[in-house]
């Protein structure tokens, strides 16, 4: 078995729920991804780490990083796959509001200014989160190559990103999961 596959029968182990829900967005659904159920666990997050850097591996950036709270596992998981293969990749952390004390930071972690960054989701629905980092990423000077996601709910996302002139990949969709 891939990685990929093992991915995708982790989220449906562990991810998928059926039901009404609410979104981020405000916008209602039939089902729910909670990706820290995979991001956060210790056997599906190292496979989320190789899954999302080979679905990444032809683009040239080395800080990974997206809107907290989603995108910090996936960050991380890619940091740790990387330097498991002998390669090193740093991290940040958007917040959604700026600290108002310490250092008073928005984006955590490594320095992005002047830097080739990939933007990270665990899942997108509307790309709005995404596009929250992106937009924090490059007020702080840093260059963004694309935004990557684990898994796409196919509502939207793909087209508010590239609209901003940025590419989209995703490494799991609504079929793989059956939904
Ligand atoms: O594409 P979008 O419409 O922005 O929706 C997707 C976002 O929703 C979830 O996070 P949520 O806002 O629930 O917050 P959390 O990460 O802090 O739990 C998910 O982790 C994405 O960040
Ligand atoms: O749009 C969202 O808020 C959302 C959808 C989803 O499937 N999973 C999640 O964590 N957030």
């Amino acid at each position: 078995m891939s990685d990929l596959t093992d991915l995708i029968q982790q989220i449906s182990d562990l991810a998928v729920v059926r039901g009404k829900v609410t979104l981020a967005s405000g916008r209602e659904a039939d089902y729910y991804v909670d990706m820290r159920r995979v991001t956060l666990d210790g056997v599906a997050s190292p496979l989320v780490g190789r899954v999302m850097n080979d679905l990444v591996a032809d683009l040239d950036f080395d800080a990974v990083g997206g809107l907290t709270l989603g995108a910090d596992p996936v960050a991380t998981a890619m940091l740790h796959a990387r330097a498991a293969a002998g390669g090193r990749l740093d991290a940040f952390v958007v917040r959604k509001e700026a600290k108002a004390h310490g250092l008073q930071r928005r984006i955590e972690g490594t320095e992005v200014a002047g830097r080739r960054v990939l933007v990270v989701e665990d899942t997108s629905t509307t790309g709005g989160s995404a596009l929250t980092a992106v937009e924090a990423v490059r007020e702080a000077g840093g260059i963004v190559v694309a935004v990557a996601v684990v898994v796409d709910r196919a509502t939207g996302a793909a087209e508010t990103v590239e609209r901003e002139g940025l590419e989209y990949r995703y490494a799991v969709g609504l079929t793989d999961l059956g939904l």
